[in-house]
């Protein structure tokens, strides 16, 4: 096909929406373009040098590799080019003009029109390639994969379409020009190039080069002939890979830096921990926290993982084996000097090796988690708020690591009353009142539920802490996490009440009292309610309410009930055990109540009520509702 049979094809509607938003939101930060090419050609760098393994044939003879930038004054253009792996034609085409990430749909119906927001949110989902057009009106890529004779030219204004021709190219690897806007001809000038790829691509492994224009023959001061310089292409990276560096030589600002590239990340990261590990697997970590979560963290499709190089090759991106499901948010990378060049996801998945760097990696996520939390309590919080979810799943899923995990956890809790859940549990111990052998919780619907559910009065009125817990995972997290630092975690909702030592003498005795007064209550309200309910028995965990509802201790929890009702689960069905107050007037009425019809339709009225509180909604709300008014009715005669 000559270039006068170009085609004109359509980007993909996201890509149009993209590069609208891109280029206004992200306008004030727009030297960031560089970092993204140059970010890009390191990567098609890596992927050569891995695919060259197997195949010395793809380097055409030439392995040094290499991102060259020039700038055209003329034409006011400048290049960046690489010698990596480039792209075929339908490479292009798809990595150029669709977006592929899973998930796309989702992140676009997110977007508010909101500059701010959207730019952040912009920033989570990567900008890459398309960042070109902030400063260009126009982009032309020319690119020959290695290993092919035809090369491609796709060209662009970042409008609806862009064109697509073969033509020739000597040089395998990608150029990409961009025609700049009129008002951005400062990046035409080599010295703020050369000062953006300090700041943002250092770390880069590959040397970035720069063309350093010939001097001509000159005369010095005193007639003396200065030599000329010939144009040449100078490296103004350090060029070295990050993490082969000493820990103490690396600056916070590289490592920030080089977590953008690694992490595909416009934010910097919350913290990192960078390892050298030595004896009998032997390898280098670089392990990131980001700021903020991605748009599709929960979403089953979504790519996570670990880069993975090999003897400083790069490998694969996104190996998913080495950090569990939980802390599938850690980003950065993994230098293994024992795993096999040849390495496949295959042999990963069974491999001793990937078991040992595994457990390595995770309990050093977990332990810097514990750091952040103890020594910047801030920034821990802002992990909580964008991860805690996730880190719920832990428990149920990493049992070696039960006790670390629990560590990181944080609630709301009745000690604030307020939603932010950062509450730990070693908090809780240190306030746990003198007597006091359990944690107590309890789950319901939303925040608003927990904090006012009738089961928490005794607590309240005796000052005991409850952690109040209403995210979706809880129920299903607090079913693998019974005990931490040998306390039992103790659902308040479960079973029998047993406040042990912490209640006195005198209140036991008048407990009792209080009980023997309404006697008899208990079996006449079982006789009336029959198969409703499991059990009837005397409560003196509320102080405002008639009476509650409990999950007997070997039955499922409501919550959990409801949980796999939402998701279309056969929920075997479990009864409740109704709690009656007996210092409560109405239970006290309900004991004179000599008329058996009556009685029984109050006895109902306060199951149903109890059932309501407890799990927000009724099977029967109507029959409730008939009955109250019938009784409301009975007590204005
Ligand atoms: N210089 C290059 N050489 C070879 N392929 C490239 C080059 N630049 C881009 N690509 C291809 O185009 C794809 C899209 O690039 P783009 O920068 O938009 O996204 P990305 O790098 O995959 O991720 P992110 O959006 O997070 O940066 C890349 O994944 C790669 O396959």
């Amino acid at each position: 096909m000559s270039a006068a049979q170009k085609e004109t094809l359509g980007f993909q509607t996201e890509v149009k929406q993209l590069l609208n938003l891109m280029i206004h939101s992200l306008y004030s930060n727009k030297e960031i373009f560089l970092r993204e090419l140059v970010s890009n050609a390191s990567d098609a760098a890596d992927k050569l040098r891995y695919l060259a393994l197997q195949n010395g044939d793809l380097y055409e003879g030439d392995a040094e590799l290499r991102v060259r930038l020039s700038a055209d004054k003329d034409a006011k253009t400048i290049t960046i080019s690489d010698n990596g792996i480039g792209m075929t034609r339908d490479e292009v085409i798809s990595s150029l003009g669709t977006i592929a990430k899973s998930g796309t749909a989702d992140f676009f119906k997110n977007l508010t029109g909101d500059q701010a927001k959207d730019s952040q949110l912009i920033g989570q989902f990567g900008v890459g390639f398309y960042s070109a057009f902030i400063v260009a009106d126009k982009v032309t890529v020319r690119t020959r994969k290695a290993g092919e004779s035809q090369a491609v030219e796709w060209e662009s204004q970042g409008e609806g379409d862009f064109t697509i021709a073969e033509v020739e190219k000597a040089e395998r690897g990608t150029e990409i020009t961009l025609h700049l806007r009129e008002e951005e001809s400062e990046f035409l000038e080599t010295y703020r190039l050369r000062g953006i790829v300090t700041k943002y691509s250092d770390h880069i492994s590959i040397p970035v080069e720069l063309y350093k224009d010939p001097v001509p023959e000159s005369e010095g001061p005193d007639g003396e002939k200065i030599e000329a310089q010939p144009g040449e292409w100078e490296a103004i990276n350090r060029a070295t890979a990050l993490w082969t560096r000493d820990k103490s030589e690396i600056s916070e600002e590289e490592y920030k830096e080089f977590y953008k590239h690694v992490g595909h990340d416009w934010e910097e990261p919350l913290s990192w921990a960078h390892n050298k590990v030595e004896g009998k697997t032997e390898y280098t970590s670089l392990l990131y926290i980001p700021k903020k979560a991605p748009f599709d963290l929960y979403n089953r499709e979504r790519q996570a993982g670990l880069k993975l190089y090999v003897q400083r090759v790069f490998i694969m991106d996104d190996a998913e084996q080495f950090m569990p499901s939980y802390l599938r948010f850690v980003k950065g990378l993994l230098d293994s000097n024992d795993l096999p060049l040849n390495v496949s996801r295959e042999i990963l998945q069974d491999n001793k090796i990937t078991q040992a760097i595994r457990k390595g990696c995770t309990s050093r996520v977990l332990k810097m988690l514990e750091r952040m939390g103890k020594n910047k309590p801030e920034d821990y919080q802002t992990f909580w708020n964008e991860f805690g979810n996730v880190i719920k799943e832990g428990p149920a899923e990493d049992f070696a690591n039960k006790e670390a995990i629990a560590k990181l956890l944080r609630f709301s809790s009745t000690h604030t009353d307020e939603k932010t859940q950062n509450v730990s549990l070693e908090q809780y111990i240190e306030r746990m009142k003198e007597g006091q052998d359990k944690i107590y919780y309890v789950v319901a619907d939303s925040f608003e539920a927990a904090k006012s559910s009738p089961h928490l009065e005794i607590f309240r009125k005796k000052g005991i802490e409850v952690l109040l817990l209403s995210d979706r995972v809880d129920e299903w997290m607090m079913s693998h996490l019974t005990e931490f630092d040998e306390k039992q975690l103790q659902s308040i909702t479960r079973g029998d009440l047993d406040l042990g030592d912490m209640d006195d003498e005198e209140t036991k005795k008048a407990h009792e009292e209080s009980e023997k007064e309404v006697e008899g209550l208990v079996e006449r309200v079982k006789t009336v309610l029959g198969d409703k309910v499991k059990e009837v028995r005397f409560t003196h965990r509320l102080t405002d309410s008639p009476a509650c509802v409990v999950a007997d201790d070997n039955d499922m929890s409501s919550q959990m009930q409801k949980l796999m009702e939402q998701v279309g689960q056969a929920v075997p069905e479990s009864k409740p055990v109704f709690e009656l107050n007996p210092e409560h007037q109405l239970v006290k009425h309900l004991n004179n109540e000599q008329d058996e019809d009556k009685f029984g339709q109050w006895a109902e009225v306060l199951l149903d009520q109890a059932m309501l509180a407890e799990r927000g909604s009724l099977k029967d709300p109507a029959g409730f509702v008939s009955r109250l008014n019938k009784l409301m009715l009975d007590l204005q005669k």
